[in-house]
């Protein structure tokens, strides 16, 4: 039987299992807070699980959109219905409170586990629970980019040639989710595994489809009662296994290969300046630990920085382009944005590193637009209560054991109090205030370059100079929240920055893209926005 029609048997079973249990509990029972408002309940005949499979559908957004014109943008929580546990919305103001609280009170791990039931969809309980990847990611993906950017635009490059063609006469219908996906997926594995296995198709397609069952399977078996999930994830994980295993077929000689590599390397005292990728700092840094240090589990490990990286960057990406090229300013926006590629390339000799990278300030900015308009999570900085004890906030309110919480990222980031014209995509929103910084910085500094920083008038400039850095991609905060925000903001977001900035680069560069006149319309599904997966744009090679 194809995975697809499993998928759909399971899901079918799923549901059986699911009515049967929860067909006479109540929503307001996964919250032990009586004095908060509620959205989104239902009334009536199996009101409650009626309340729960709405929470799966198409009207989740606009729940939560009402809860918060509601009651967030008076400062007041409120509960939304979820299908396996409902959640208690704090309101954007709350956020610093979310970020302030320990791990033993608040857990975002808990809370990923949860959200995708990852101890059994990641199948092994290792990969979340003691998850060395995000150390990996933190510490030496950040600190090794500037060295990694140059293979980075070339995977770029060479993926985005491969798939959107060198025809520089006739304009190409190409789809835009697919395609991007494999370039993403071809950019992040040069990071993780290098040339030659970051082309192989086969390689890639298993690590996507299983970064693909881990979301579904997740999905699916959270309809499933806690109490009977371990007996019957086993089946749920059936296609998320055969896509580890087949591509651990490329995955294990490589890192065979590469352990025997290194220890040659540690015996002779030779310097491998090349093996500089996500693998090498993984052996390294498991190198005393002889339960991690064994292929498969790197292995494993791998397919779980894939799982986290290549759908997120792909909806980022996919959204990035249909903004761009469906705004009514993209005549204005490519024509900035090429000048400004043109510009920092010229001043470079044309080489990509970090100094370049940094001038792409108005790139960044269409980029950070991109996630704020367009996220794809409706909820976010998503943490369970874990102290035995609860959390109790600044206004009294106790938080039992066992409560989640989270915010509305999508209603924050499209609210007009906090981004004036909120639901209006604005590419250079971000750059604006940046130019006006850095010119006023270096009027002032030509104007008498001996000047300290000194005075209330450059106390100011030195003000707005930093307050406008705070305004990168990279950069998160309690008003953008694409990244999440604080401790447990998302890692890999230096990367994927650069990243997302490479390839408008190289498409703006390369490619002509006839405008779009209708943006083709997100999809909201139990809570994600969901890019379009099938719209195409026409592209056509510039001759240069
Ligand atoms: C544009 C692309 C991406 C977006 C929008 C994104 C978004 C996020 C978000 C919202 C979180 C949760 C933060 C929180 O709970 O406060 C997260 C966590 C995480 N992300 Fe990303 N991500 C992206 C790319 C990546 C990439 C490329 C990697 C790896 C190379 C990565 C690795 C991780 C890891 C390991 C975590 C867990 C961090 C923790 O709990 O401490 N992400 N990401």
């Amino acid at each position: 039987m194809a995975f697809d029609q499993l998928s759909v048997v399971l899901a079918g079973l799923a549901i059986f299992i699911a009515v049967g249990y929860y067909g006479q509990s109540t929503v307001k029972s996964d919250v032990r807070i009586d004095s908060l408002p509620w959205v989104g309940l239902k009334t009536g005949v199996f009101a409650g699980l009626r309340t729960r499979i709405g929470s799966l559908g198409t009207g989740v957004l606009a729940t939560l959109e009402a809860g918060y014109r509601k009651y967030s943008s008076s400062e007041i929580i409120f509960c939304v219905p979820r299908f396996d546990k409902s959640m208690v919305i704090l309101p954007g103001s709350q956020v610093k409170w979310i970020v302030d609280q320990a791990d033993s009170v608040l857990s975002a791990p808990q809370a990923q586990r949860d959200s995708l039931l990852t101890d059994y969809t990641l199948l092994d309980t290792a990969m979340a629970r003691n998850p060395i990847q995000e150390i990996i990611v933190r510490r030496h993906l950040t600190r090794s980019l500037g060295s990694l950017i140059e293979d980075i635009e070339d995977e770029l490059a060479v993926g985005v040639t491969h798939y959107w063609g060198k025809d520089t006469e006739s304009w190409t219908e190409v789809p835009v989710f697919d395609t991007i996906n494999k370039v993403v997926a071809r950019a992040s594995n040069r990071i993780f595994v290098g040339l030659p296995l970051c082309r192989n198709d086969d390689y890639l397609d298993n690590a996507g489809r299983f970064a693909g069952d881990v979301a579904l399977s997740g999905t699916l078996l959270k309809l499933v009662p806690a109490m009977l999930q371990p007996f019957v994830a086993w089946i749920f994980v059936l296609p998320n296994r055969y896509h580890l295993y087949k591509a651990s077929k490329y995955l294990i000689p490589f890192i065979k290969q590469r352990l025997l590599d290194l220890d040659q390397a540690h015996k002779t005292g030779t310097a491998r300046p090349d093996l500089n990728d996500y693998t090498t700092w993984h052996i390294k840094e498991v190198e005393l630990d002889p339960v991690e240090r064994t292929p498969q589990k790197i292995a494993n490990r791998i397919m779980t920085v894939n799982f986290a990286a290549i759908h997120t960057s792909t909806f980022t990406a996919t959204n990035i382009l249909f903004d761009l090229y469906a705004s009514p300013l993209v005549d204005t926006y490519v024509k900035e944005i090429r000048e400004e590629v043109a510009q920092a390339l010229s001043e470079s000799g044309g080489r990509w590193d970090k100094n370049t990278i940094a001038k792409l300030i108005k790139t960044d900015s269409a980029v950070r637009e991109s996630l704020r308009i367009s996220t794809f999570m409706s909820t976010g900085m998503d943490r369970v209560v874990v102290d035995p004890h609860g959390a109790t906030m600044t206004n009294g309110l106790h938080l039992p054991q066992g409560t989640r919480l989270g915010t509305c990222t999508y209603s924050i980031h499209h609210d007009d109090g906090v981004y004036e014209n909120a639901m209006t995509y604005d590419a250079f929103r971000f750059s604006r205030p940046r130019e006006i910084a850095i010119t006023a910085g270096k009027a002032r500094m030509e104007g008498n370059g001996t000047e300290t920083m000194q005075g209330s008038v450059k106390k100011e400039e030195l003000a707005k100079l930093l307050e406008s850095k705070n305004l990168a991609t990279v950069t998160t905060s309690d008003t953008f929240l694409a990244f999440g925000h604080g401790r447990h903001a998302c890692p890999g977001r230096f990367f994927a920055a650069t990243e997302m900035k490479l390839l408008v680069a190289y498409i703006v560069m390369n490619y002509d893209v006839k405008a779009l006149t209708i943006r083709p319309p997100n999809s909201f599904i139990a809570g994600s926005i969901i890019p379009p997966m099938k719209a195409t744009i026409s592209v056509r090679r510039r001759n240069m």
